[in-house]
Order: structure tokens, then sequence, then C-alpha cells
């Protein structure tokens, strides 16, 4: 059984102008010790997917339907005492911001030793010996733990950010654009870091980020968001390699390839769709090079291309000559304008 299973999950927020359906049916799964990366650009429905998985939600936010079965109970419908209890035992979040989640007015013990106490129960010398041992295992000094957050380089903040998220054993670890704040170098020795933790402590994890490269470096599956839905998700080396989505092969041109260093970038012109009111066909529609008249008005489906690889678009009987021309600098140019 899967340790956890969204479906059909819409998280949507009340706005004035209407709902904003920034999460509309959204359906994945995640095996026990297996990781999936959520990829996507701004605005597409990233965090408010997994906010709404971790009930870390604003407050015009709200779940408007679908379940989210995790460890046999559905997170969506359970009441916040009891889903508090799996919040903080099961459950753990790395932020995208490390600096804000570390107070700046105490030493970084400090938010150990509170987490330990009050949601694991430990005593303060218990909860001192697991902040080291914590420390140890995501390569920090553990002299480190009596230094204020702001004494803590880019890298070793996140790090300390990690060890604080994995502090009471969780479940599930969501890491929402863990290294995006960070310099190059340092971004890839913490993914490093955190696949060779999700290797050793058999950690889940759902990885957010707008970097497709990153899902490439240290994820099992892949799934991609557009406009709040998935539009591709499969393994991620078969979807990285064989896309079957016009937006999955514009996302893998936008960013720099290690194996092609040198291949120019190519952005995908224009933005996503505002969803208070959404297209009712395609909604990467306006901005697909490969767009024919049902995709304005109808919407594709989510379908089975091969074993475990599924993909919503209307043109995968040619998708593999779309997968070439979508290499093509001149195939994204204009493309907006021949609406
Ligand atoms: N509090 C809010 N009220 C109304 N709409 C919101 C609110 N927060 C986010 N949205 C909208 O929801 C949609 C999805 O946003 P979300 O932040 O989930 O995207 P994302 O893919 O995670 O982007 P980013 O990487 O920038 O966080 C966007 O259209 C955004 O404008």
């Amino acid at each position: 059984m899967a340790l956890l299973e969204v479906k059909n999950l819409k998280v949507h927020y009340q706005t004035k102008h209407g709902d904003n359906q920034a999460v509309d049916g959204v359906s994945f799964k995640l095996e026990q010790g297996k990781s999936i990366g959520i990829v996507g650009e701004s605005g597409c429905g990233k965090s408010t997917l997994v906010k709404g998985i971790i009930r870390v939600m604003s407050q015009n936010a709200f779940i408007k339907d679908g379940q989210i079965l995790f460890d046999g109970k559905d997170l969506a419908k359970l009441p916040e005492k009891e889903f508090r209890q799996v919040r903080w035992k099961d459950l753990a979040l790395i932020p995208q911001a490390a600096m804000d989640s570390l107070n700046p007015v105490y030493p970084v013990l400090d938010a150990f030793v509170e987490v330990l106490t009050l949601k694991g129960n430990m005593t303060k010398k218990q909860a001192v010996a697991r902040a080291h041992e914590l420390f140890q295992m995501v390569g920090l000094d553990t002299k480190r733990l009596s230094y204020y957050p702001h004494e803590f380089s880019g890298g070793m903040k996140q790090r300390a950010v990690i060890a604080l998220a994995l502090a009471l054993d969780p479940k599930l670890v969501i890491a929402d654009e863990p290294v995006t704040a960070l310099d190059v170098i340092v971004q890839s020795q913490v993914l490093r870091e955190l696949t060779r933790l999700k290797k050793d402590l058999g950690l889940t994890i759902i990885l957010i980020t707008h970097d497709i490269s990153v899902v490439a470096q240290s994820c099992e599956s892949i799934a991609v968001m557009y406009a709040g839905k998935i539009v591709e998700k499969g393994d991620a080396k078969d979807v990285l390699k064989n896309p079957y989505h016009p937006y999955t092969m514009g996302l893998a041109n936008a960013f720099p390839n290690l194996k092609e260093p040198d291949k120019p970038l190519i952005s995908i012109e224009g933005s996503p769709p505002v969803l208070v009111d959404p297209p009712k066909g395609c909604r990467f529609y306006e901005r697909c090079p490969y767009k024919i008249e049902q995709c304005r008005n109808e919407e594709p489906e989510l379908v089975e291309v091969k074993k475990e690889h599924f993909s919503a678009c209307h043109r995968l009987a040619d998708i593999d000559e779309l997968r070439e021309k979508a290499k093509e600098v001149e195939t994204w140019q204009n493309v907006v304008s021949l609406k």
C-alpha cells in the first residue's frame, strides 16, 4: 500500500473575483521510502498542493474536494486535533526560506530542544543528545548548535533546518524548494545530502521545485504541474528523457542540462492562465507550439502512455516528432501571438 495517495485533490482560494482553482483535481501515489518531485513554474500550484496536504493553508484557502490518504487515514477529513498529532509526528516540512524557520534571537540548539521536548516528549537532556545526533547526521559540526542562525552560511542553515525537520523521525518529508535560495554549488551539496539521508533513513520525500534538473538529480518519480493540474507524471528518468507533454519539453529546455552544458536555454513565452476562470480546453493551450483546434475546446485527460507514465495531451499520436522539434529555438518563438 502507498504511504500517501492523493486522489482528485482540489484546493481553492476564495478571492473577491471568485474562487482561484489553484489545485484542481490532482492525483498521485507515493510508496514508502520513495521520492517524487513536483515541478512547474511559479504559480502552477505546487506550494498550494503541499500546503493542502500538510494543512498550513492561507486563511482564504480551502479543500474543495478529494482525498489525502496517508497511512490509512484521510487527512482531508481528519478533525484538527487528530491532524495535529499526525502533523508533528509523521509529517515534516522543510520550508523554502530556511532563514525564517529559525528564530534569530535564540541559539539554534533551542529550536531543537523546543521541538523535541514539546512535540517529542523528551527530557531536555535527551533532546540535547538527539540534537547532537541530528547535526552529525546532516554533516554539521555539533559545536555550531550553540551558534545563532545569523552565524550560519546559507547552506549550513538549510542543513540545520533539514535536521530539525527530521527530529521526530517523520514518515513523510515535504521539501518546498529547499535549495532555491542557495548558490549552485551549495545547492548540489544540499541535494546530495538529502538523497543520502533518504537512502540511509528510508525517508519518503515530496520535493517541490521549479527546476526540473533538481528532480533529475534526486527523485525516483516526477509530477509536472501546470495551472493547477498534473499534465505529466511517471518515472523521473523516463519522463525527463522521453517527455510526452509539450509543457515538460518546454521546462526541460529552460534549465541547464549537465550533460549538454553549452546548449542554449529556451524559455516558454507567456505565463500560466488565471485560475479564477480557467480556460475550458487544455490549460497550456495559449503557450503551446503544437496546439490544434481540439485543444482550445476539449480538456485532455491524463492517459497512460506507457507503463506508469501518464500524459494529458491531444497530440500524443505525433509526440515523437514533436519531441524532436521541441529542441529547436524556433519552435517556441511567437507562439503566444499565433493563437
Ligand atoms: N492566498 C492566496 N489567495 C489567492 N490566490 C492565491 C493565494 N496564494 C496563492 N494563490 C494563487 O494560487 C496559484 C498557485 O500558487 P502557488 O504558490 O501554489 O504556486 P507555486 O507553483 O507553488 O508557485 P511558487 O513557486 O511561486 O510558490 C497562483 O495563481 C497564486 O496566485
